[in-house]
């Protein structure tokens, strides 16, 4: 008698699966790996972002006093006293009629308040002396990048989590960041199941097909963070099947297993788990894809059994793995960022279970508008090649027309969200009450 599973809404499962959530480490690399990871803590500026007053342009230094009476009928002049370019210190002090051939980013003299640029005053040579004739007053502050206007000293500038882009490197190298404090990676094994798997460079077989979802897993456990170790392909027989999910466990934070984990004959895992005595959180889904998604936890570890049907996969992996992930590397917006958007085609089919189904999100006219791509079926792989969102259909008796609101899951998103609750009743009631042509 095959085994009856109940299924559970998708919000609860995620909720059973936080409960599991845990951070890990922080290490240290170099600057120039730091890009795609996690700041490993908060980065605080240790001091005034520019450090000193400095010019923003080329031209003169001047003491804007000096230029109180200039105008164009009365044209003053000041002699240059020095040349500065950037990264040089003009070592006297400004005095009274003279200036300082400045350059873009070097500091302001002593004594000068204020710059002015090149193409505003006339050079010329007397008695091998240097001078600049000026024809308008100049106001104290004039043309000066102050000490701190960028960043002031003690000021937060990126929190601990945050996903590091090149403007964060930019920052950290200019805090003098040579090693850059990261969250740690999970490791997170993969191993794939099922005999009718080939290598990717295997030819295709009768009755076989090359298995694609470990390398989507890598990919997909890369994008959310963490790293990859793949053990392979589970052999034909319980016993070593066994031995290579217990040997895999002790090497990583995660496991991750792909196929055999419906009530099939050769769908191992369950009694995998049962001989493990884990603690299985649910094997059951009300989701398509997806359904047959398993989680069980050892010891806090957590052992994901994601359904051999790439959608499945795909689905069960950005739902439930991802924000496990992330909440790892420190990351506080640990699921990804939900938005609402037009449907973009019609979607007929009702079903009883809440759909996740992989879509292509564009702007239109100022308008978000997701359109499902590729044929919406579990064991379909193509459509993934273009999903960029996942559209949630809540489950119900009606389908979905084109032109009504819909939640959509931005699955390329860095920024992330607090809310875990995928699935809500605000995109149900919202949709029999606005549709747009
Ligand atoms: N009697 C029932 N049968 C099935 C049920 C059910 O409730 N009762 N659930 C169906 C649903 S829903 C799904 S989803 C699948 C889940 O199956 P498994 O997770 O056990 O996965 P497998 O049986 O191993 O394989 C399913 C399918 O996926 C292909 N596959 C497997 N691994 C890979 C891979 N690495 N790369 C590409 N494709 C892969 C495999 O060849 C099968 O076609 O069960 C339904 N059955
Ligand atoms: O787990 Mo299945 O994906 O619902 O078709
Ligand atoms: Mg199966």
């Amino acid at each position: 008698m095959v085994e009856r599973r109940k299924p559970i809404k998708v919000n609860e499962a995620i909720s059973r699966v936080m409960n599991f959530a845990t951070s890990g480490k922080v290490e240290y690399v170099p600057i120039e790996d730091s890009y795609g990871r996690f700041l490993g803590e908060d980065l605080i500026a240790d001091h005034h972002v520019p450090p000193f007053d400095r010019s923003p342009y080329d031209g003169f230094a001047i003491r804007s006093i000096d230029t109180i009476a200039a105008s164009s009928a009365n044209p003053i002049e000041l002699e240059v006293v020095g040349e500065i370019g950037a990264g040089s210190v003009f070592e006297d002090t400004v005095t009274e009629g003279q200036v300082v051939r400045i350059m873009t980013g070097a500091q302001i003299p002593d004594g000068c308040d204020a710059v002015v640029m090149f193409e505003v005053v006339k050079e010329f040579e007397n008695d091998n002396k240097s001078f600049i004739q000026l024809k308008r007053n100049v106001k104290s502050g004039d043309n000066i990048s102050f000490t701190g206007e960028d960043t002031k000293k003690g000021t937060s500038l990126v929190r601990k989590g945050t996903f590091i882009n090149p403007g964060i490197v930019a920052l950290l190298a200019t805090f003098g960041y040579k090693k850059v404090p990261v969250s740690k990676k999970p490791k997170i094994g993969i191993i794939a199941t099922g005999s009718e798997l080939l290598g990717v460079d295997e030819p295709l077989q009768p009755g076989k097909i090359r298995n694609s979802n470990a390398f989507m897993v890598q990919s997909q456990i890369i994008r959310a963070g963490g790293e990859p170790i793949y053990f392979g392909q589970f052999s034909d027989e319980f016993e070593t099947c066994f031995n290579q999910v217990a040997n895999a466990l002790s090497q990583v934070d995660i496991l991750i297993t792909t196929g055999g984990v419906s009530v099939g004959d050769y769908d191992y895992l369950p009694e995998i788990y049962n001989k493990l005595h884990a603690n299985v959180l649910f094997n059951k889904i009300g989701m398509r894809p997806g359904s047959v998604t398993t989680v069980a936890e050892i010891e806090g570890k957590l052992l994901y059994g994601l359904s051999g049907n790439p959608s499945a996969c795909y689905v069960g992996f950005e739902l439930y793995t991802r924000p496990i992930i992330r909440t790892f590397l420190h990351h506080t917006n640990a699921f990804l960022k939900k938005e609402v958007a037009i449907l973009g085609s019609d979607f007929p089919k009702p079903n009883p279970f809440d759909r996740f189904v992989r879509g292509h999100l564009t702007y239109e006219s100022g308008r978000l508008v997701a359109t499902p791509v590729g044929l919406d079926k579990s064991n379909v792989v193509s459509s993934l090649a273009e999903a960029n969102i996942l559209i949630v259909l809540p489950g119900g008796t009606r389908g979905y027309e084109a032109g009504m609101e819909v939640s959509v899951i931005l699955l390329e998103d860095q920024e992330g969200t607090t809310i875990e609750k995928f699935t809500t009743m605000d995109v149900n009631t919202r949709r029999s009450q606005r549709k747009y042509d």
